[in-house]
């Protein structure tokens, strides 16, 4: 049987990290400050950005939480992350995901100063991350959060054969480019991956990654013995129970370690962005923070 990584245990320890830093930065006169845009009513975004905003108050963390409504101009939008790039109070700026389709994401994306990007989601973001650049630069919190879990549990990635499933801005792409500079041989798997292949390049992955939102995609037939198994799948099922993208019950006996759904990923989400946020004040204030939890 996998051995569980418990990833509420690891980001609740660093969170106490954050914690430890926003002591030090506060002893500096510099209290972290991040601003979460939330366009519409869409329950699980509620969910996520109350929690945000708890986990960030707990953590000595100066969180603000702006609301519209679902049919708030897009001129709205970037009027009030225009006002944010500005505010010295602010260091970082995120709009929670998904906006109403009327928004276009990628030019929201490209309205919040780099420099406040704390979703990693900026264009020269992004770009820093594919060139593998040095010095530091916000990275996707889910991935980097991944990052921090498999560190956590001591699975190297140098030489290792890294299946990512899903490409999408928030997880698959900003992971394939971490896994590679981490000297992985890696695939980027997508909708349009045949079946039989993606079961073929499964047989052969040492650690599969898999943010696709389609429930149970990945089963333990897929799998090799040992694989470690990072599900970043929340899917909630009639019942109002939620799963993962991995067939939890037949991965569990061939995998070696695996995420639970909930209580794997997601948390570290959250914790990662108050990393992030942190880091971010650091900058913008001049403070050296020591290395802490920094894992890439
Ligand atoms: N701008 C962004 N939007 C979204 C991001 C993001 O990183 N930036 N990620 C997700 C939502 N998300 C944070 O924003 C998030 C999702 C899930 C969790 C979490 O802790 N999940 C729990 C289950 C919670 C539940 O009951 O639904 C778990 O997996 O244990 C935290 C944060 C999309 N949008
Ligand atoms: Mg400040």
């Amino acid at each position: 049987m996998a051995k569980l990584i418990d990833g509420k245990a690891i980001a609740k320890a660093l969170r106490a990290s954050v914690t430890e830093q926003a002591t030090r930065l506060s002893e500096a006169g510099v209290v972290p400050g991040l601003a979460v845009i939330l366009v519409g009513d869409d329950p699980a975004s509620e969910i996520y950005v109350r929690n945000k905003e708890r986990a960030a108050s707990k953590a000595g963390v100066n969180a603000q939480t702006i609301r519209y409504d679902a049919e708030t101009a897009e001129e709205t939008l970037l009027a009030k992350i225009a006002e944010l790039n500005a505010d010295t109070s602010v260091d970082a700026i995120l709009v929670q995901s998904p906006v109403p389709g009327h928004i276009d994401e990628h030019k929201i994306q490209e309205a919040i100063s780099p420099a406040k990007d704390v979703d990693g989601f900026h264009p020269e973001n992004i770009g820093r991350l594919y060139a593998n650049r040095e010095g530091y630069y916000p990275i996707a919190n889910t991935p980097r959060g991944i990052m921090t879990m498999l560190a956590h549990e001591g699975v190297k990635l140098a030489g290792k054969n890294v299946v990512i499933i899903g490409r999408s801005i928030l997880v698959g792409r900003p992971m394939f480019a971490l896994a590679q500079a981490a000297d992985a041989t890696v695939s980027l798997l997508h909708r349009y991956t045949p079946d039989n292949l993606r079961h073929e390049l499964l047989q052969q992955a040492d650690v599969v990654i898999v943010a696709t939102g389609v429930a149970g995609l990945v089963t333990g037939a897929d799998l090799k013995a040992g694989a470690t198994v990072i599900d970043v799948g929340i899917n909630r099922m009639a019942d109002g129970s939620l799963v993962g993208d991995v067939d939890f019950a037949s991965a569990e006996p061939v995998a070696g370690l695996i995420t639970p759904v909930p209580g794997g990923v997601g948390p570290m989400t959250i914790a990662t962005l108050l990393q992030t946020t942190a880091e971010l004040a650091a900058l913008h204030h001049g403070v050296t923070l020591e290395a802490g939890w920094q894992t890439i």
